[in-house]
């Protein structure tokens, strides 16, 4: 049998297993022409967007089962020469403003118009800043196909009345389709200029799904391994944010590798502890994947988290992180800081805040309700934590 995303087999890729069709009732296209290829849109085209636009647009050229067009929702704005952003990357190739410097692929097509973006992908890769995503997913409410394939690279959650709402959750119930992940040590300038790197596809249940998610984005430098842990992995991507902060005030401190080391191990123990704490379906081996072990190494040694926070801490906490983020990174949007928000709410409406010193205490600086040398007096108080991994 075919699978959904290619209803007839191709020649290429015909290793590709059937699955069971969506629930299609609240979607548009249903009628649509049966076509034999897959199409890609990816929604959002900032820092890493464009990379893993580049990334899946050198694919699409390359396998037979995909169209080679891929289509980037692009955020409009104005840039200062006056031109739109959409025209400057459909005129140069490159989106100068957020990976400059970088061909994305002739391939690669900016659209300004999020629902005439999606309309025609059966592949649609969310890969926007995580506060955006609510507001992204209202207006793609039954627009989207009947038999679309959702994956998400975002690494943030969003904090609702009932509970944490993962992104690939808030995708998955706003648009009726299933939602993968992919998350790993991606600093996506290293991968712009194709320097080795790793990453985790997390699944729910299709294997099949996953390898095709997996084909799309895998290159020589770019090797992507599927998980069955759609939480696991969502959750290492969302939390290592919040120790990348914890790690950057450590640099700004100048309190040395000891220490940062210190932060970081028990940075991914609170990660540990949490996401097994929120699903207890996570996985002890989910966290020694690229989306685990190695995020937290490169985040907190490369990313723009942990440089804002050694700005922070710098200046003693004087300036805040919404003023260093725009003088810094230029449009680039951090989600550490928001992120340790959520968690912390979650933290309290659960009662939890004494088992996670690390995660209470990076929300409180970023705050201002502690100044940032409390990151190692008050993250190194013993939690009251039972060990939630297997030590084997
Ligand atoms: N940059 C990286 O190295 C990297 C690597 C892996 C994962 N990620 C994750 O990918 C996600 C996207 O990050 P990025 O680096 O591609 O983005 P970015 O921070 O570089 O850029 C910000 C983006 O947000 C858009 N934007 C601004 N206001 C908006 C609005 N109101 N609505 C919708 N979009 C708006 C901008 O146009 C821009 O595309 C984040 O969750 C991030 O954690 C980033
Ligand atoms: O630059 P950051 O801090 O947003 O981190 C980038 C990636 O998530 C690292 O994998």
């Amino acid at each position: 049998m075919a699978p959904a995303f290619e209803p007839v087999p191709v020649p290429k890729d015909t290793e590709i297993q059937t699955e069971t069709p969506h629930d299609t009732s609240n979607t548009v296209n249903n009628d649509a022409q049966v076509d034999y290829k897959s199409r890609v849109t990816v929604v959002g085209s900032g820092n890493w967007g464009s990379v893993a636009a580049k990334l899946i647009a050198s694919n699409t050229l390359k396998l037979n089962s995909f169209h080679d067009e891929v289509r980037m929702w692009v955020f409009e704005e104005t840039l200062q020469c006056g031109e739109k952003l959409t025209d400057v990357i459909n005129r140069t190739n490159e989106n100068v403003k957020y990976l400059p410097g970088i061909k994305l692929g002739k391939n690669v097509i900016a659209d300004p118009d999020l629902e005439n973006a999606v309309k025609d992908a059966n592949m649609l890769v969310f890969v926007t800043p995580h506060q955006f995503m609510e507001g992204i997913c209202k207006r793609l409410v039954g627009k989207v196909r009947g038999d679309a394939e959702a994956i998400s690279l975002i690494k943030g959650m969003e904090v609702k009345m009932e509970g944490p709402c993962m992104i690939s959750t808030l995708i998955s119930e706003n648009l009726g389709i299933n939602c993968s992940v992919l998350m790993g040590a991606n600093i996506a300038n290293e991968i712009a200029v194709e320097k080795f790197s790793e990453a985790t596809v997390g699944y729910r249940d299709k294997r099949e799904i996953a390898e095709q998610w997996v084909r799309l984005f895998s290159t020589p430098y770019f090797v992507v391994t599927p998980v069955q842990d759609v939480e696991g992995v969502e959750l290492c991507g969302t939390l290592k944010n919040v120790v990348a902060i914890a790690a950057g005030f450590v640099d700004g401190l100048d309190m040395g590798n000891n220490t940062k080391a210190a932060i970081m191990r028990i940075g991914l123990r609170e990660m540990i502890a949490f996401s097994k704490l929120l699903f207890s379906s996570v996985r002890d081996s989910t966290f020694f994947e690229s989306c685990g072990v190695a995020d937290v190494i490169t985040t907190c040694l490369g990313g723009r988290n942990r440089k804002v926070a050694d700005a922070f801490a710098k200046n003693g906490g004087k300036r805040s992180f919404d003023e260093l983020e725009a003088e810094m990174l230029q449009g680039q949007k951090l989600q550490g800081v928001s992120t340790a928000r959520e968690v912390y709410e979650v933290l309290s409406h659960r009662g939890w805040l004494e088992l996670f010193p690390l995660f209470a205490t990076v929300h409180e600086i970023c705050v201002g309700r502690l100044p940032p040398s409390a990151i190692v007096e008050h993250s190194e108080r013993k939690p009251k934590l039972p060990l939630f991994y297997s030590v084997s």
